[in-house]
């Protein structure tokens, strides 16, 4: 374990060394440097109070360092590589496509790089934090051991994240699979590379190494991929997969891994065919870091799955600890995890009760085109609740740019208040910004139509799905009834 000292007298003065009385503990002790930790230290610092991050491995993790930025920066090298390909009918022809991985990585690891300072140990020094790196481990209820030193608490933040499962197939260890965490070192684009699993990292990466040269097949459990979104967004989803080259089983299930370590293999399924691969990425799901974390010494209770359990404060079952991010159980997102850590150590140093709401939590899986969605699903029309959809071959933005398989959808209540939406679409994740905004704060569609809307635009979608809603609401028989009557009077006024 090493210490990072403090640097300054500014910091000094915001942020206070390890007090050397026990009786006087640390006013938040952070364990884990994600998004979740080094968000709620900043907070709490910005807060005025003594906070010490504990971080076992590098600041910013995963999101920074196997997640959201290497996976986006993939992303954007495929598209590269994709938008190259599909010029012909908009008359642009690229007559080979060449792909260079060790270019493409060396994007990758820039992107990481740009953005490392701003997670750093002297950035959170800089906001007045003490970094200690070293593992921790609960051993009481307001103590904590990192690597042999004993740290006391005040209040403590538990931020550990989560890490990629390995579901119990025979064979599968011994094939030594690739995850999201160790995706990143291969310093070859794979031949061909299984996929297993079909929600947000297997449809985004399976599409991006499909795009880039591998021969990807993705093998997914349920029925459908992406089984969480609409389920015509998955089927937008599936297609362009398959214009990218990507194999797509569904319904299917691994019954046993063949193959030893690095020198490729096959995957077994139940309909008795066979995947051969070279590599092969597992992406079903992410289990809590919550192991050997001492959380029996510290009355920390666990759900069966291992998830913190957690109030709506983010209060864990220990009253002076909290927890944020990947490890509660709630949708794993870097943008979640950055609310649950301000609202968490703001209830933590000030004794706030504030709490955590998931009913407008956005999700986008950055796939091509993206799936965004917020709010009540908008698979269909439920108890007095209904689903306006706007395709995107009605949006001029999108028929200009030869992009119109997207869609919006919204769902909403009698009075037009928007209760959910699924967007489809190039940088749909842009676009359902204000469809997040509607649902959290109870909008209606005659709010968000009387809006004036840049054109053309991609928002053009969730603009017109609106404005039919509203046109709707319109046809109802008292609104019609009050409208012809309006148009009568008008007439007979204006004949005088
Ligand atoms: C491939 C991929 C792509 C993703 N893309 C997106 C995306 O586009 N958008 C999005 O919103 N989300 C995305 N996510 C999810 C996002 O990365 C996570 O939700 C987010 O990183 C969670 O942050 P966290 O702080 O809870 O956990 P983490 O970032 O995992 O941080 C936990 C930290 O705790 C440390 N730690 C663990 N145990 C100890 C200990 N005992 N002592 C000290 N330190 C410890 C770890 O080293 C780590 O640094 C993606 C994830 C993956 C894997
Ligand atoms: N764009 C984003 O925001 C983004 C991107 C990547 C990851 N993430 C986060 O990371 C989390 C983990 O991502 P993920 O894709 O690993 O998990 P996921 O839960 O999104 O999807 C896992 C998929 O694997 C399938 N599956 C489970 N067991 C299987 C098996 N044995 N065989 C075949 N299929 C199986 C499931 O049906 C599911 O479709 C996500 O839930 C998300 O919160 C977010």
């Amino acid at each position: 374990m090493s210490e990072v000292p403090l640097k300054g007298q500014a910091n000094e003065t915001c942020a206070p060394g390890q007090p050397s009385d026990p009786k006087d503990p640390w006013d938040l002790v952070v364990l884990g440097g994600g998004t979740a930790g080094m968000v709620g230290a900043k907070t709490a610092a910005r807060l005025g109070a003594r906070v010490l991050l504990v971080e076992r491995a590098q600041l910013g993790g995963d999101c920074l360092w196997t997640g959201c930025v290497p996976s986006k920066a993939l992303l954007a090298c495929a598209e590269a590589a994709a938008g190259a390909r599909r010029g012909a009918p908009l008359g642009v022809e690229a007559r080979q496509v060449g792909v260079d991985f060790a270019g493409v990585m060396s994007h990758v690891r820039g992107a990481i790089g740009h953005i490392a300072p701003e997670d750093s140990v002297e950035a959170l020094q800089g906001s007045g934090v003490h970094v200690m790196l070293g593992t921790g481990t609960f051993t009481g209820p307001r103590r904590l051991d990192v690597d042999g030193r004993q740290v006391q608490f005040r209040q403590a933040l538990l931020a550990t994240g989560a890490a990629p499962a390995l579901p119990p197939i025979p064979g599968l260890l011994e094939s030594s699979p690739l995850t999201s965490d160790t995706i990143w070192a291969l310093s070859e684009l794979p031949g061909r590379l299984a996929v297993l699993g079909g929600g947000s990292i297997g449809c985004e990466l399976g599409q991006a190494f499909s795009r880039l040269g591998s021969q990807v097949v993705l093998v997914e459990g349920a029925d459908r991929i992406l089984p969480r979104e609409d389920e015509e967004a998955a089927a937008v989803v599936t297609d362009a997969l398959t214009d990218d080259g990507v194999k797509v089983r569904t319904g299917v299930t691994v019954v046993q891994v063949v193959g030893s370590s690095g020198v490729g293999g096959a995957l077994l399924l139940d309909d008795g065919s066979r995947v051969d691969f070279e590599h092969l990425l597992v992406a079903v799901g992410r289990s809590p870091r919550t192991r050997n974390l001492g959380l029996d010494a510290s009355g920390i209770e666990t759900d069966p799955r291992g998830f913190v359990v957690v109030d709506a404060r983010l209060r864990t079952t220990n009253a002076h600890v909290w927890a944020a991010g990947d490890l509660t159980g709630h949708p794993q997102f870097t943008h979640l995890a950055g609310v649950h850590a301000s609202t968490a150590a703001t209830n933590a140093v000030l004794g706030l009760r504030r709490k955590v709401s998931l009913s407008a939590v956005p999700r986008v899986t950055f796939t091509h085109p993206e799936v965004a969605a917020v709010g009540l699903p908008t698979q269909r029309s439920r108890d007095g609740l209904q689903v306006r959809s706007w395709p995107d071959s009605h949006v001029d933005r999108a028929v200009a740019e030869g992009q119109t398989t997207g869609f919006t959808k919204l769902v909403t209540d009698r009075r037009g208040r928007i209760l959910g939406a699924t967007v489809v679409g190039p940088r749909a994740g842009e676009t359902l910004a204000e469809l997040t905004l509607a649902v959290r704060l109870g909008l209606t569609t005659r709010q968000l139509a009387g809006t004036t809307h840049p054109y053309p635009t991609f928002g053009d979608g969730p603009w017109n799905a609106v404005i039919a809603n509203v046109q709707d609401q319109l046809t109802r028989p008292a609104t019609a009834m009050v409208i012809r009557g309006l148009r009568t009077a008008r007439r007979f006024v204006s004949r005088r």
